[in-house]
């Protein structure tokens, strides 16, 4: 039941990422009145969670297991609630077990104002990670179903 990307989470970000062209990613964000920071605007700790979702969905294309190590996020522009901020991201390197991601945001399309980039390191981790410091029982399931979780990531498929 991941806050962002999980239909569950009532006031989740409810993210969903697509393939693009190359090891990217694309995804959308709508900014509800639960993601407000400042009054009318969207908070900036859920704008760089969205871009942990969006750059950490990049490992299931990659089919390598990883773990968000650092994220830095710039904020170029204010976003209202109501809007829809676009998200593309791509992996720029891999390096040992280090994956070097960047992304951005656009307002209200995948052409308009940049609002947001961001950019981060993911380091690969074995699946025993999820086991050993979450819940066992859950990855396990997970682990003994895999054709299952497969369906959950439309990019699988990369139509
Ligand atoms: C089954 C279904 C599951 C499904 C699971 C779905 C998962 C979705 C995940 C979504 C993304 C998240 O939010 S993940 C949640 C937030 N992140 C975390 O909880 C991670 C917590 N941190 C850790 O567990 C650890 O610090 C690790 C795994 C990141 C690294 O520890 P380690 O394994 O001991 O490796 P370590 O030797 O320290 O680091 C490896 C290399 O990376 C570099 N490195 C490590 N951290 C950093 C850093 N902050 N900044 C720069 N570089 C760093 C090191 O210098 C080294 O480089 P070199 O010497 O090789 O050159």
């Amino acid at each position: 039941m991941c806050f962002a990307c999980g239909d569950e989470q009532a006031n989740g970000l409810h993210l969903r990422v697509f393939a693009a062209e190359g090891v990217a990613v694309t995804a959308q964000f709508e900014v509800a009145a639960a993601h407000q920071g400042a009054p009318g605007l969207i908070h900036g700790g859920l704008l760089t969670l969205a871009f942990d979702e969006v750059m950490g969905s990049l490992q299931w294309m990659m089919r390598i297991p990883a773990v968000t190590g650092r994220l830095e996020t710039d904020f170029l522009r204010p976003i209202p609630l109501g809007r829809t901020v676009h998200f593309a991201a791509r992996c720029r390197g891999v390096h040992g077990r280090k994956l070097y991601h960047c992304a951005e945001g656009r307002l209200d399309g995948p052409d308009g104002e940049p609002v947001a980039r961001a950019s981060a390191l993911f380091v690969e981790v074995r699946l025993d990670h999820f086991a050993k410091h979450g819940r066992a029982e859950e990855v396990q399931a997970v682990l003994d179903n895999p054709g299952d979780h497969r369906t959950l990531r439309a990019f699988e498929v990369n139509p």
